[in-house]
């Protein structure tokens, strides 16, 4: 897939020269038909700039943001502000998705900087677990945006893209009066100390006998419907209300993520009104960088042991075990079935452990080469819900979630990520997650249930996942 980009206009115009840029856009918006719209990208060399600063020290999550860390890649990438958006529901969000990106990428016209270099803007999209979801949750069911400032940080460099949106009523005075603050705000920025430690809650929180009841009740439910053959697998999942008594910092909460959980993909969505979805997820949905597609298949589990010799026996025991080996099977037949229908031929590496800090999963890494016709939000539709975070048959799995869960997934599980005009794209599984409302934080977590669960098993299972996110809370 790749969508017409406009000519690059190779105009280099320094978002840091005020008298040329307000000359640049004047000139622009005098050759605007009337009621017409036209969206500029320019791009700005940071230096050493480090996102999660500036995400600090701007304030960043009481605004619509996107932050991502990707370790495979070294990527770490901050967006935020609204140039354009789109907010859905419903069966054809992810067609509806496609539309906005086309369409924004289309009109979008590219200006390098003075070093010829330009920085491709991505349209981020956090799409909920259910196609429909209430709407008291803190996030859109489906959101996406083009963001008005997208920070890229990679070995080599770290840029800024700026997206300007023009019409005839735009006060040029005033927009490139806020363009010079800003990037002068962002460069001034410090390296953010790694000092933030100390956690507030001394005692790993622990599932109420109530919660786990629940669970377990749920589990065993599962299972019977598992005996009776109306479904393989289940995935479910809890939520834990922790009130930590002051308001989150959602920069030093990624800072202390990114000490204890630096091979995993962090993230934090904002949705504008002071909530953040936030998390280390491990699970990747898709990478697709030059057509090229990797996914994971991500499922089964076990805990890591202090010592070398215990760690490496729960490894082999977990690389061994039927249960876990099901669960695991389950994941990749969906991903290698999904793809093969879509006309791909997927290529499965040999089933490794994925070591975490606090947890070890079985993965197996999917590769495919991807034809040019088929759009990576096409793929997030056809791929999500996998059975790592719904189960086999789906649609039943779905049903069972929505009956035993007392609580709305909204992003937990749920796709996140972005896409570019020449069809890459990233997307994460929004898992080891917590929403941070003020002081409140809901932390999730869900475990497999196929034949052979122990309930006792999958609750403890499900603690251990929790604790991912708590410590680095506050
Ligand atoms: C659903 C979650 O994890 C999934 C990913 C890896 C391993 C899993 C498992 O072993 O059950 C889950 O399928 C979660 O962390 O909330």
């Amino acid at each position: 897939m790749s969508v017409a980009t406009p000519l690059l206009d190779r105009h280099p115009c320094s978002l840091d020269n005020s008298s040329v840029l307000h000359g640049y856009l004047l000139g622009q918006q005098r050759g605007l038909a009337p009621g017409q719209r036209c969206l500029w990208s320019f791009t700005e060399n940071l230096g050493k700039i480090d996102p999660l600063a500036v995400f600090g020290a701007l304030n960043v999550q009481d605004q619509v943001h996107f932050y991502g860390e990707n370790p495979q890649r070294g990527e770490t990438i901050l967006a935020f502000g609204i140039c354009q958006s789109l907010r859905i529901s419903g069966k054809y969000r992810f067609r509806l998705a496609q539309q906005f990106a086309e369409d924004c990428f289309q009109r979008l016209v590219p200006i390098g900087n003075a070093q010829g270099r330009s920085q491709r803007p991505y349209i981020f999209c956090g799409f909920s677990f259910f196609d429909r979801s209430s709407n008291r949750n803190p996030f859109a069911n489906s959101f996406l945006f083009l963001p008005q400032i997208q920070v890229v940080k990679t070995s080599q460099h770290c840029l800024l893209s700026w997206q300007v949106s023009l019409d005839s009523n735009t006060d040029i005075i005033d927009l490139v009066d806020f363009i010079g603050a800003m990037l002068s705000a962002i460069r001034r920025v410090q390296p953010a100390r790694d000092n933030h430690t100390a956690p507030m809650l001394a005692r790993a929180p622990r599932l109420t006998a109530i919660e786990v009841a629940k669970l377990s009740t749920a589990i065993a439910s599962s299972l019977e419907e598992i005996a009776q053959q109306r479904l393989s697998k289940v995935v479910l999942a809890t939520a834990l209300d922790l009130d930590y008594g002051c308001r989150f910092n959602t920069a030093h909460c990624l800072q202390r993520l990114r000490q204890q959980y630096g091979d995993c993909h962090l993230f934090s969505w904002g949705n504008g009104q002071g909530d953040c979805f936030v998390g280390a997820s491990p699970e990747r949905l898709l990478s697709l960088h030059n057509q090229q597609l990797v996914t994971d298949a991500l499922a089964g589990s076990a805990p890591r042991a202090a010592d070398v010799q215990g760690d490496r026996q729960l490894g082999q025991q977990l690389l061994h075990n039927p249960k876990e080996l099901r669960e695991h099977q389950a994941v990749l037949d969906y991903l290698l079935q999904r793809l093969r229908a879509l006309g791909l031929s997927p290529q499965a590496s040999s089933l490794k452990l994925l070591k975490l800090a606090n947890i070890q999963h079985l993965w197996t890494q999917i590769q495919a080469p991807l034809p040019p016709h088929i759009h990576p939000l096409a793929l997030v539709e056809q791929l999500h819900p996998t059975p790592a975070v719904a189960g086999v048959p789906v649609a039943i799995a779905e049903d069972l979630i929505r009956r035993h869960e007392t609580f709305d997934r909204n992003l937990y599980a749920a796709p996140l990520g972005w896409l570019d005009s020449e069809g890459n794209s990233e997307f994460i599984v929004g898992i080891r997650s917590a929403l941070l409302s003020r002081n409140r934080a809901r932390l999730y977590a869900g475990a497999g249930i196929v034949a052979g669960s122990d309930p006792l098993k999958e609750v403890a299972e499900i603690e251990l996942k929790l604790q991912t996110l708590w410590r680095s809370l506050i």
